[in-house]
């Protein structure tokens, strides 16, 4: 399935949120990546069509999604980024009744919800009320009501936040299995949830998309932009004020700086192999909110 999004803006009053967004998704896993504030909700929302944009147009194969609503939307899996869970329901109710509003129904929506609580390993809770869910366990719950129809087109709204280490990974590689004949868009701020699975990564820049790209060739660009340098503690606490730094170790006395910058900074800096965080870093290092 492709999925087209088309010159989409979107106002909020006076705040343009999102300015002619234009890119395209097939099978597979894209990253929406940005600092927050950036406009990932809000192309989340319009996407998963609860919003408007104030223009533009979504296409599916190439038609208009409002002249295909019906069939779009039970195409569609999403997870938006916070869900609301009635008192009473336990998480077999809750996925029970999302089923059922997606008119799956009987053995069949049993037989589903079993399989997904498997899948995202809420099987041992499925009986307990929801609402007293760990944050994690609210989020896995989550994943699951969005796979319920075994959607082409999935859209997860952060997806990983409140998610453990562990049950990060276990998220990516659930995503990077059911991805192989679906599309799926991830919006993020955490760059390892996109780093080994995204097929492309969009990097959103408060409401433009900065560039759409593979993760390799994000990593490719920042070759020669990356360097090992040993300074004491004082030369790191001025160095940092004017130059992007992605990591620190110290190192006995001294600590050893990772700095991300487009010329040799030292003549004893040492070249480092760079990664999409150093990639994201370079891209947002001037944005509001992100350093
Ligand atoms: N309902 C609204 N009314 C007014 N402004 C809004 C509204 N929703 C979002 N915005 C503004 O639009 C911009 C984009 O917000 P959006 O939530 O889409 O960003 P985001 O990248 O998802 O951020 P975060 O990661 O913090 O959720 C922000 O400046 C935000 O304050």
């Amino acid at each position: 399935m492709k999925l087209t999004i088309e010159n989409i803006s979107k106002s909020y009053g006076k705040k343009q949120a999102l300015i002619g967004i234009n890119f395209e998704m097939d099978n597979g896993v894209y990253g929406l990546l940005g600092p927050n504030g950036a406009g990932k909700s809000s192309l989340i929302r319009i996407l998963a069509g609860v919003m408007e944009a104030s223009s533009g147009e979504i296409l599916i194969n190439g038609m208009n999604r409002k002249k295909c609503e019906r069939e779009y939307r039970s195409k569609l899996g999403y997870l938006p980024q916070s869900l609301d869970f009635y008192p009473e329901f336990t998480g077999q109710d809750y996925l029970l009744y999302i089923a059922a509003l997606k008119g799956l129904k009987g053995a069949a929506a049993e037989r589903k919800v079993m399989e997904l609580a498997e899948q995202v390993r809420l099987t041992d809770d499925l009986h307990r009320k929801s609402v007293n869910y760990s944050g994690g366990m609210k989020r896995r719950l989550g994943i699951a009501q969005s796979l319920l129809n075994d959607p082409e087109i999935l859209i997860l709204d952060e997806p990983t936040a409140g998610l453990d280490p562990y049950e990060r990974i276990k998220f990516r590689n659930l995503i990077s299995l059911i991805s192989r004949d679906r599309t799926v868009l991830l919006s993020t701020h955490i760059v390892s949830d996109i780093d080994s699975i995204a097929k492309q990564t969009v990097m959103i820049k408060v409401g433009k998309i900065g560039k759409m790209q593979t993760n390799e060739s994000f990593v490719h660009a920042m070759d020669g932009k990356v360097w090992l340098v040993m300074m004491t503690v004082d030369k790191l606490v001025e160095y940092q004020n004017n130059h992007i730094i992605s990591n620190v170790l110290p190192i006995g006395d001294r600590m050893e700086v990772r700095v991300v910058t487009d010329d040799k900074p030292f003549p004893d800096a040492v070249a480092a192999v760079p990664t999409l965080e150093d990639a994201y870093l370079y891209e947002f290092h001037n944005e509001e909110g992100t350093l």
